[in-house]
């Protein structure tokens, strides 16, 4: 089986000397504040059950402390787990020998940092090529492939520049060129982007989905930012205090929020960027009228296609171009500023 996914099953990660010995007692309700004060351990995941799909970017989000960091560093091991299995293409991770492991790490998996983790002494060409250069490969090959990522990430012409000649942005795209050099199946990244000012941070994340949508990794990113998960995620966790208290997709967990944690949450943000027009469309009845708007059309962008066409209606095609529904202006403009609840009782 090689379809690239990463299925993180029944994962805890108790921080102490004798975590183990407390997993059942956390499997029977004891929770972090009691484990922390009765047994001085600390609860860093508890019970954690993922399917992180191939090619896809599946966003872990939560607030400082929730466990996103303890996470990620099971994917590659950096930590190991108290209890649980990391599958990579059915085969867990947590179980490797050091030889597979090590391999494993150089060969099927990249990290970008929030930090950058750039050497300083090292140009931005020899920072590209340092992962090739500790896998072996030759000199002429490794910069061949690192001149093309360079250029790929927009830093053509910076090759020879070190890397505090570099704003903070230009540095987080080395940053990334080094991770897609080498050519890793799985890029972990672990707030990435959460040092960047505002915009430079949007213009990363436009360079990241420009490059999935070509590159199909399978992409873990971390963040506590909403509005970064509901951009980058076609699939996002929220953890809670180490666990996990929501998945699906951004347009699931807006709509339907699990609890009042992440009711609080998805309260600001902005549907019209989210939610689908298959949501809300309504069926065809007779023939198709009007424009022709792709079901996953956020509503935002369909609203600014009818307007621009100057037309109140359109009809919903599917992803083989067949109408299966209509929707009109008025519809999508009250969905974009309706709370979840609405369309739930609307739904109902
Ligand atoms: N080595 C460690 N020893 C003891 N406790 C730890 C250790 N590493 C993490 N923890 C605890 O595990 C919990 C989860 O921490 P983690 O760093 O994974 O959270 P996070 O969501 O990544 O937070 P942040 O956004 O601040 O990085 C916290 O309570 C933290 O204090």
């Amino acid at each position: 089986m090689t379809s690239h996914a990463i299925e993180v099953k029944n994962l805890y990660k108790i921080f102490g000397p004798r975590g183990e010995d407390y997993v059942d007692v956390v499997r029977n309700g004891m929770g972090k504040a009691e484990l922390n004060e009765k047994h001085g351990h600390v609860l860093g995941l508890q019970d954690i059950n993922i399917s992180m799909p191939g090619g896809c970017i599946t966003v872990v989000m939560g607030l400082s402390g929730s466990g996103k960091s303890t996470l990620i560093r099971h994917i590659n091991r950096l930590i190991d787990p108290t209890a649980g299995e990391v599958l990579y293409d059915g085969v867990d991770v947590c179980k490797m020998n050091e030889n597979d492991l090590r391999n494993f790490r150089r060969h099927k998996t990249a990290m970008v940092f929030q930090k950058f983790a750039l050497l300083p002494h090292r140009t931005v060409l020899e920072n590209t090529i340092y992962g090739l250069e500790i896998q072996g490969v030759e000199r002429r090959e490794s910069e061949k492939r690192a001149l093309g990522w360079i250029e790929r990430v927009g830093l053509k012409g910076f090759e020879r520049h070190y890397p505090n000649q570099l704003s903070g942005g230009m540095q987080q795209r080395v940053g990334l060129a080094r991770a897609l050099t080498n050519n890793a199946e799985i890029l972990l990244m672990d707030e990435a982007y959460s040092a960047l000012d505002p915009l430079i941070r949007v213009d990363m994340q436009t360079v990241l989905l420009e490059l999935q949508s070509e590159l199909k990794k399978t992409v873990v990113f971390i963040t506590h930012d909403l509005d970064e998960a509901l951009r980058l995620g076609d699939k996002i966790a929220i953890l809670r205090d180490g666990r996990v208290v929501q998945q699906g997709t951004g347009q699931e967990i807006v709509l339907s929020p699990a609890d009042d944690y992440i009711t609080a949450f998805v309260k600001e943000v902005n549907r019209g960027r989210v939610v689908h027009v298959e949501t809300i469309m309504r069926p065809l009845s007779g023939s198709p009228e009007g424009l022709p708007i792709a079901a996953d059309t956020v509503l935002e962008a369909a609203a600014r296609t009818m307007t621009s066409a100057h037309l109140n209606t359109a009809h919903v095609v599917d992803a083989n171009g067949r109408p299966i529904g209509s929707v009109d202006l008025q519809t999508i403009i009250g969905a974009m500023v309706m709370p979840a609840s609405h369309h739930e009782s609307k739904a109902a």
